[in-house]
């Protein structure tokens, strides 16, 4: 459709707008329906459609608010709230002013659709000039270069190639889980979850475990470059940027010198079949075309950067939920875990292969929902390459565009559809009503999710991420529970989803549990009893036993 065509406007607000402030809001101008006297009856003609140029910009009252820093204040403090009030005043398309620049904001799924359905038309993807630099990534927003790129990546995870890492992802959450149970102090949640989010990208990627000094500095120097998001440009040694930059310098240094020797041998002899990590998937399809032979190892080192970067804080940040959600999970939904695990391990052994991983529809439920609840990333963005239509209003040429995951889950229409209202589905603090697993079963109730992106530039690494965190909740609900020993979680969405302070839980196992509990006096604490189990374990108090 060109720019010139006529659209037509969608009138659908939102279905959270309270009437009172939509009242006080603009709203688009309704033509009446003309009536027409035809030969014997009336007819409501069809509302004009205005052409781009009549529509108007989307409202919205940052100008209100403090000069050059607009609403930074408000959207970075608590950016679920502070989107769900405005979505609420103004619509789903709503103007505010964010980080330095006038911005648009897309708060419902509809939009979202409409919107990156026109991905490499009316929009492109746009990161900050500070994190395309230090990054090293390459341009996503060129059709052809992002196709190729797409086509090089997605072998690496078909069903074949994902059941090829199971046995890495078992080891890995096995000792983890085995770790942390062992700690008398318990584990920082978030510290937790980017250890295990970058060991799952790195070794996943390589086919190898990292040692552990190698995995804790490539995983800071992949901290580094991820700071470079929100910095200005400027290369100097004390400066974010300047540190992001060398760290970028460590990283591909790193790579050429560990891997790309090893994986040259496997491309000529195919010696090492048996280690298929993803970047062998990768290398069975590399499309070399148009890349100088002296650039090919370049290729390589670039590609297996830029998708531990996908992965790594990404995963890191649904580990660190899922974790930090598991202690306030309703036990109504822990009891059908343990159902469906028992189940599982009757009919499949105890090994998680792929049957077995395929026979858990509850626990890859119970992820989704943790997704919904705690979407991951909290917002993608885009740059608008012509004028176009959203939403009914008029997106200009240049704008910058932010699509919000949260509230596109808080307005789905499909938790209309649940027992109580949409706000109480999406209660943290009372998942006893929000948290319902079941919805995920049926395609009536099943509520849309925003968090993997939408459209050409959809997450590849969606089949990896359920993997990992199903088999994370297979093995939390067979043999483990986390407790906190802060309290209740507190959650904060910006850069993205993390516990706001640092949140302690001590991770359980099971057995020990129930052993603990027997052994010590009616009026210890089931927490402090958690406690003292970890204790135990390490062998701090094995005087007990
Ligand atoms: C909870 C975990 C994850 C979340 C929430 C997530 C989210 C996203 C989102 C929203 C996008 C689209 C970005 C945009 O449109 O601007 C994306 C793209 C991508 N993700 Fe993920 N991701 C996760 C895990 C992973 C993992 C584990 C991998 C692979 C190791 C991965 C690989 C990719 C790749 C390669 C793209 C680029 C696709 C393209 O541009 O065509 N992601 N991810």
């Amino acid at each position: 459709m060109t720019t010139n065509q006529l659209l037509p406007i969608s009138r659908d607000f939102t279905a959270l707008a309270p009437l009172k402030r939509q009242e006080a809001c603009t709203r688009l101008p309704i033509k009446p329906a003309v009536l027409h006297c035809g030969a014997f009856k009336l007819r409501a003609a069809a509302p004009d459609t205005p052409t781009l140029s009549q529509l108007p910009e989307p409202s919205g009252d940052w100008k209100r608010k403090i000069p050059v820093i607009g609403e930074t204040f408000f959207f970075t403090s608590d950016a679920a709230s502070w989107a769900r009030d405005r979505v609420a005043c103004h619509g789903p398309v709503f103007q505010s002013h964010l980080l330095g620049k006038p911005t648009v904001v897309v708060g419902d799924l509809p939009n979202w659709q409409k919107a990156l359905a026109a991905d490499f038309k009316h929009l492109h993807q746009k990161f900050p000039e500070s994190f395309m630099k230090a990054s090293g990534s390459m341009p996503m927003n060129i059709k052809e270069v992002h196709a190729s790129r797409r086509k090089t990546i997605a072998k690496a995870f078909e069903s074949e190639a994902m059941a090829g890492y199971l046995p890495f992802m078992e080891a890995i959450l096995t000792k983890y889980l085995a770790i942390w149970a062992d700690k008398p102090a318990g584990v920082d949640l978030r510290r937790a979850g980017q250890t295990l989010g970058f060991e799952f990208a790195a070794a996943l990627v390589l086919g190898q475990e990292l040692d552990e000094q190698t995995r804790d500095e490539l995983s800071q120097h992949y901290a580094n470059v991820i700071k470079a998001f929100f910095t200005i440009p400027i290369d100097l040694p004390f400066t974010t940027f300047g540190k992001a930059l060398a760290s970028r310098t460590a990283i591909q240094d790193w790579i050429h010198g560990n891997i790309l020797e090893e994986l040259k041998q496997y491309l000529e002899t195919h010696k090492l079949q048996g280690r298929r990590g993803i970047i062998h998937h990768f290398l069975d399809c590399l499309d070399t075309t148009n890349v100088a032979e002296s650039d090919v190892d370049q290729r390589i080192a670039d590609t297996i950067q830029s998708v531990i970067l996908a992965g790594n804080d990404t995963t890191a940040t649904g580990m660190t939920s899922l974790l930090g959600i598991w202690p306030s999970i309703p036990q109504r939904v822990k009891d059908k875990l343990q159902e469906e695990q028992g189940m599982v391990t009757r009919k499949h052994g105890v090994e998680m292969g792929p049957k077995a991983m395929a026979a858990m529809p509850y626990a890859l439920s119970t992820v989704k929902e943790v997704l919904r609840l705690l979407p991951a990333l909290p917002a993608i963005w885009r740059e608008a390459v012509d004028d176009f239509e959203l939403g009914g209003k008029l997106i200009r040429k240049g704008s910058s565009v932010m699509l919000m995951t949260h509230p596109a889950h808080a307005a789905d229409p499909k938790l209309k559809s649940g027992p109580s209202t949409m706000e109480k589905q999406m209660d943290l603090n009372d998942l006893e009503v929000s948290f319902q697993p079941e919805r995920w079963l049926q395609e009536s109730t099943r509520p849309g999710l925003a968090v993997w992106g939408m459209g050409p530039h959809t997450c590849q690494g969606i089949p990896l991420f359920y993997q990992e965190a199903k088999m994370m909740v297979a093995m939390l609900s067979r043999k483990y529970d986390v407790n906190t020993l802060s309290g209740p979680v507190e959650w904060s969405q910006l850069p993205l989803i993390n516990p706001k302070n640092a949140a302690h839980a001590a991770i359980i196992d099971l057995h020990m549990k129930q052993k603990l509990l027997f052994v010590l006096p009616a009026w210890q604490s089931e927490s402090s009893a958690l406690r003292t189990a970890a204790w135990f374990r390490s062998g701090k108090i094995s005087a007990l036993a």
